[in-house]
This record gives C-alpha cells, sequence and structure tokens, in this order.
C-alpha cells in the first residue's frame, strides 16, 4: 500500500500561510508578544516577468485560479502584529491588482505604482508610507521589504527578520549557494571562482528600521537605482548599517522561471493534501469504511484529522480536504448541504475545498434509472458549488464480506481519493467514480 513519497521529515516546511496550525496560532501569539512596534511591509511587484517567457507577469500568474502575488500577500496579511502591505505594481496593472484585492479580501493591502527598477518601485513603496502621525499609513518603525514572487515565507523567519532589524537597523534572510561564483574575463574565459563557503546567497524577507532604508534610497545613486539587485547593500554604503544575516529554510526561493511556477503549485497542493476530514454518519458498514480509509490514508500520508460524525466549518481551519461515506443515495443530501456550506466561505475563497462523496453500495438492485437521476442532480451540483470553489467528486464503492475483494477495494478508494485531493483538478469534478 506504501506509496513512494518523502518522508514527513523530507516535506516542505508548511509555507505557513495554507492552513492556520496550532503551531502557527501560537507563533502568532509570539509575534504579537515580541512585536510592540509598528510593522509595515512593501511587496515589489512591479516587473514584467521576462524570464518566465509568459505574456502575463509572473506575479499574476494564478496557482488554483489564484494569482501568485496573493499567496504572498496572505502569507504577511494573516499575522495580526503585522500592519499595512504596500503592494508596488506598474501603472498599467493597477486596477487588475485592485481587483486581486478586492477579490482575495487582502483588507491590510494598498497599492501603489513602481518604477523601472525594483529598486525604484520599493522606493515607491516606502514613500507611500507618510511622517504624519495621523495618515492612514503612518510610517513604521520596521519596514519587511521582500519580493511579491517569493510566495512561502514562514512567520517565525519574519519575526527574526523584524526583530534584528529593530536591533541591528538592517537584516536579510540567506541561503547557501548551490553553484560555485566565477567571474569571467572579457573574452568569456573563466578569471577567477570564488571559494563557495564564504559567500551566501542573499534572499528575502530583509528587515530595516524605516528610517534607515528611506535615508539610504534618498541617498543613493541613479547608478543604483538602474543596476543595483541589493537592498543590504544601500543600507551599508549610504546609512553605514551592517545588516544581520539569517538563514531561511528552502521554501524561500524567488519565482522566476517557468520551472519555478510549477515548483510553486506542487508545494501548494502538496500542503493542502496533508490532512484530510473523514464524515461517515452513523450506519456501522460507513462508519467501517471510515476505519479503514482512515488507516489507509495515513499510510500515505495524509493526516485524518477527524471521523466526524457530521461535519462543520470549524474543521476547514485545519483542512480543505472532506470526505462523505453515505450508503444510500438518500445521504447524498448530506454531501450536498456539506458542499453548499463550504461554498464561498473565507478559506474555500482563498484555496479550493475538495469534498468527495463515497457511496457505499450495500446492494447492486439499483435501478438504472435512479443511478441516471442520482449522476446527473450530483453533476448539477457540482457544476453549481464550483463556482464557490468547492471541487465536489464521487466515488462508489462495493460492499462486500470477501475479506481479500474488500481490503482490495478500499486500498483502490484511497488511491483515487489521494489523487483527486493531491490534484484538485476541476475537469473530474461532477463526476462518480468507481472504486
Ligand atoms: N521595475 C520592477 C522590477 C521588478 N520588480 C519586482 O521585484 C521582484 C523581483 O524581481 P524579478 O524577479 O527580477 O522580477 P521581474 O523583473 O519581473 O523579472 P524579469 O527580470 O525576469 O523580468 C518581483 O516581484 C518584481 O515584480 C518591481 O517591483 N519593479
Ligand atoms: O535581480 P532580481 O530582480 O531578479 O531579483 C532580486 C534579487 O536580487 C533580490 O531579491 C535578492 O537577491 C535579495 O536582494
Amino acid at each position: 500500500m506504501q506509496q513512494e513519497r518523502c518522508s514527513s521529515s523530507d516535506r516542505p516546511l508548511d509555507p505557513g500561510c495554507l492552513l492556520e496550525r496550532d503551531a502557527e496560532r501560537s507563533a502568532d501569539r509570539l509575534g504579537c508578544a515580541a512585536v510592540d512596534f509598528p510593522v509595515a511591509v512593501v511587496l515589489p511587484a512591479g516587473g514584467s516577468g521576462e524570464r518566465m517567457g509568459l505574456a502575463t507577469p509572473k506575479q499574476f500568474c494564478t496557482i488554483l485560479n489564484r494569482p501568485l502575488i496573493s499567496f504572498t500577500i496572505q502569507a504577511f496579511e494573516r499575522l495580526s502584529w503585522i500592519g499595512t502591505v504596500v503592494v508596488v505594481v506598474a501603472k498599467e496593472n493597477h486596477d487588475l491588482m485592485l481587483n486581486i484585492v478586492q477579490k482575495c479580501n487582502h483588507t491590510k493591502a494598498k497599492v501603489v505604482h513602481g518604477g523601472t527598477s525594483r529598486h525604484r518601485s520599493i522606493f515607491s513603496g516606502l514613500q507611500a508610507f507618510s511622517s504624519t502621525t495621523d495618515s492612514l499609513t503612518p510610517k513604521p518603525k520596521v519596514v519587511i521589504i521582500h519580493d511579491a514572487v517569493r510566495p512561502f515565507v514562514e512567520e517565525d523567519l519574519l519575526l527574526k527578520i523584524t526583530l534584528a532589524a529593530k536591533e541591528q537597523g538592517a537584516s536579510g534572510a540567506i541561503r547557501p549557494l548551490v553553484s560555485t561564483v566565477i567571474a569571467t574575463t572579457s573574452e568569456g574565459y573563466l578569471d577567477h571562482s570564488l571559494e563557495r563557503a564564504k559567500y551566501r546567497a542573499s534572499e528575502m524577507p530583509q528587515g530595516f528600521l524605516y528610517d534607515i532604508i528611506f535615508q539610504a534610497y534618498q541617498r543613493c545613486s541613479e547608478f543604483d537605482f538602474e543596476f543595483g539587485t541589493e537592498c543590504l547593500h544601500l543600507a551599508l554604503q549610504y546609512c553605514g548599517t551592517n545588516a544581520k544575516l539569517i538563514e531561511g529554510p528552502p521554501t524561500l526561493w524567488k519565482v522566476t522561471y517557468k520551472r519555478d511556477l510549477a515548483a510553486a503549485e506542487a508545494i501548494i497542493k502538496e500542503t493542502l493534501s496533508m490532512s484530510a476530514c473523514i464524515i461517515a454518519g452513523a450506519e456501522a458498514e460507513a462508519v467501517e469504511l471510515a476505519k479503514a480509509l482512515q488507516k489507509n490514508l495515513n499510510m500515505m500520508e495524509t493526516d485524518v484529522i477527524q471521523c466526524a460524525k457530521e461535519s462543520n466549518t470549524e474543521y476547514l481551519s485545519k483542512t480543505r480536504n472532506f470526505i462523505h461515506i453515505s450508503t444510500t443515495a438518500s445521504n447524498f443530501l448530506g454531501t450536498l448541504d456539506m458542499a453548499k456550506r463550504f461554498e464561498d466561505t473565507d478559506h474555500a475563497r482563498l484555496y479550493p475545498v475538495v469534498v468527495v462523496w463515497v457511496q457505499l453500495n450495500m446492494t447492486k438492485q439499483s435501478v438504472d434509472s435512479q443511478k441516471t437521476d442520482e449522476l446527473t442532480a450530483f453533476r448539477s451540483l457540482a457544476s453549481e458549488v464550483i463556482q464557490g470553489n468547492v471541487l465536489l467528486y464521487g466515488i462508489q464503492i462495493d460492499h462486500t464480506k470477501v475479506p481479500e475483494q474488500w481490503e482490495r477495494s478500499v486500498e483502490r478508494l484511497t488511491q483515487i481519493t489521494v489523487a483527486l485531493i493531491r490534484d484538485r483538478n476541476a475537469a473530474l469534478t461532477g463526476q462518480l467514480l468507481h472504486a
């Protein structure tokens, strides 16, 4: 049954913004306790994404029907100790960005126009804050600068970056170099190589005392604005502030090429598929199937967080995958009720909620007309709830008292369920598959 997957210890760290975890909530409490000064964010998102090679700038490319930039904004917005998130976009993308803010309910976001380079965009973002205290966006004590195309940023790193910036004036995330850095001659030959162990890749987020980074941008040269790529350098060069460097997790990378977008989608889908809630009602056969399915899912590293008699949206903060087991067609109404309740909830708005209706056939005598009616009703419900970001799938499984047959059926049911949860493919919604 065991399916090859990275072990839970190898799994990418939870990007931190997909599911509220107890750890996340306690970290937020930690953040509130440790951060007793105003913190704001500037997300440069004014680029064109040339290296991605798509017509749409990469920050607006979608993952699970949602623009990449929305995942990044949410990674900050969900933290109560973070205030305004200034999003810096090209003028031509202003309305598009306002639409994303409205659709995804990014209540902390403030949209401003960027410049012809990343540094110019960042400076525009910093200028959105005002030094007058009664302003709607008063200047913060610490400002976090983070590329809008780095969607995976965890709270504990943000806390470290923020506290270090408060103490040292500047801080930045770093990662070990993967490739060795070399210098080339003008003819394209090797001039020399750097000792890789002595160097690190500068990543984001970076944190600054607002006054320091604002002053650095006021003093920097046109060359810096045009060709510079490192905010930490500006703080050192123009304010004499030496940034504290903090090593971050592997998920800090910047989405630059198409492969990065595919990797980001894979991480988000994997994170969303880590848990599920099984609702089985009270019928003995359904409860028996729920227990067998739970055992198999746990073996495939999908943690079953609850085998509930009835579902309610409180589980939505812990998982976005719900498996409803019914033994007769009439219980389809239970699935209908669940799917309708999840529609347009805050959670479904940000990530598609998967509802898998498992129909346990106790007899094979259901007449074809009943099956046809049922399938028609199921399909129309699926096409309705998908508008509210609920993906409704169906799987039939025939009950049998023959142990080997039953075990094989449950294994097939598990594999189909895991595939549906992991892939979240809209094309399969409304289908009644057979385990
Ligand atoms: N004039 C610019 C250029 C870049 N950025 C932002 O800075 C971040 C990192 O820059 P990069 O990865 O280089 O983005 P692009 O410039 O869009 O990519 P490319 O160089 O491939 O065109 C991105 O969020 C990008 O939108 C910006 O705000 N303003
Ligand atoms: O040069 P790009 O605009 O692709 O990316 C900017 C990166 O250089 C920057 O995000 C980090 O290196 C930290 O400064």
